[in-house]
């Protein structure tokens, strides 16, 4: 396992890192001494989420090159939130996730590139010469149609494909055709955002999840017969509208629960934080504060309600229950 972690003391980066073939490029030198002496096969991008179009791109990278690593490089954080924070895109994945994702595609390395306004005046030529030869000794490189890079997006899949005859690797674009429409993870976040989970999923190729440590919240669910695991919303995320969704949650150790989720602010109890909460089906014996938990979101069943009273919830709250089983198929 390769690890390198540039200028950055390892009190910054969390430890999940250490078991990952990862490395973060802190203050990017250019030619440093994660330098490779071989050849490798490339795939750079955002890769919000790793949908089914970034999961081919990296299929497709492994398929070109037999024998060669596939490295994906990524960046961090999302250049629009370095370059234009206003519209930084809600994110689908946590950066941790993405690194997961991209090896579970097929990935061998992940390098993230750490994003700087330095690096964003880079020309494409720049990024060329100095990430994709000098640095990963490119032979192939793989990229969705779509790809833009260097200052100002300047760089397309044409000029990669020149620059690439003098810097020695070919490149492969792809049609990320999804159907319909091309996926992207801009059309996901459409989807979440209009709490259509099963189209998210479709593009996905899995649930759209959210991820978060279980907090105390007001102790009441207990009290109503259904315990809630409360992860509070980061909005700097991609979470659908507030109801109630059928789902599972994962736990960090990997095991899946069955799961009632309702997100919002509890209207009928005048909540003011909005949080993610999941009771998990027919348990009672769970202690899951502190715990890292993903949520993941199959099918939105609700919107949220204010109820009169609190019996009114708990009528519907067994309704939800029975519908989540139907949706999971339980
Ligand atoms: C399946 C399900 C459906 C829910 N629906 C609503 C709802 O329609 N309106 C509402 O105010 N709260 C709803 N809630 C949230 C509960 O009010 C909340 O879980 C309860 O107050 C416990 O809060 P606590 O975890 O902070 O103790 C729902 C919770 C679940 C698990
Ligand atoms: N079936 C369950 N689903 C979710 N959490 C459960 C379940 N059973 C026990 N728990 C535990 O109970 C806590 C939730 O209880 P609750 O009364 O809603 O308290 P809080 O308001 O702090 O969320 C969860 O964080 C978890 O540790």
């Amino acid at each position: 396992m390769r690890e390198f972690l540039g200028s950055t003391s390892h009190g910054d980066v969390p430890g999940v890192w250490h078991s990952f073939p990862v490395t973060i490029w802190r203050d990017f030198p250019g030619a440093s001494t994660t330098a490779r002496t071989s050849p490798a096969s490339v795939t750079v991008g955002n890769f919000d989420g790793v949908h089914r179009g970034h999961q081919h791109v990296i299929a497709r990278t492994r398929e070109l090159s037999p024998g060669l690593p596939v490295i994906a490089v990524t960046f961090e954080p999302h250049p629009l939130a370095v370059v234009a924070p206003d519209h930084a895109p809600r994110r689908l994945a946590t950066t941790e996730r993405r690194v997961e994702l991209l090896l579970a595609a097929g990935a061998d390395e992940v390098r993230i590139l750490d994003f700087t306004r330095d690096m964003a005046a880079w020309s494409p030529q720049e990024f060329v010469d100095r990430v994709l030869r000098d640095e990963l000794r490119a032979a192939i490189v793989a990229v969705g149609e779509n790809f833009r890079f260097g200052h100002r997006a300047a760089g397309d899949t044409t000029f990669l494909r020149e620059a690439g005859e003098a810097a020695g690797f070919t490149v492969d674009a792809l049609d990320l055709d999804g159907g319909a429409e091309p996926y992207s993870s801009t059309l996901v976040r459409a989807h979440v955002a209009a709490g259509r989970m099963r189209e998210a999923a479709e593009v996905l190729g899995r649930p759209h999840e959210i991820t978060g440590v279980v907090r105390k919240g007001d102790q009441r669910g207990r009290v109503l017969g259904y315990p809630t695991a409360n992860v509070p919303v980061d909005e700097a995320y991609a979470v659908p509208p507030d109801g109630v969704y059928a789902g599972w949650v994962v736990r960090a150790d990997g095991e899946r629960l069955p799961a009632a989720i309702s997100v919002g602010t509890n209207p009928t109890f005048d909540g003011i934080e909005r949080r993610v909460e999941s009771y998990v089906l027919d348990r009672t014996d769970l202690d899951l504060y502190g715990e890292a938990i993903r949520v993941e979101l199959v099918d939105r069943l609700r919107g949220m309600e204010k109820f009169d009273d609190v019996e009114a919830l708990i009528v519907q709250m067994a309704a939800d229950v029975d519908q989540t089983r139907t949706v999971l198929g339980l």
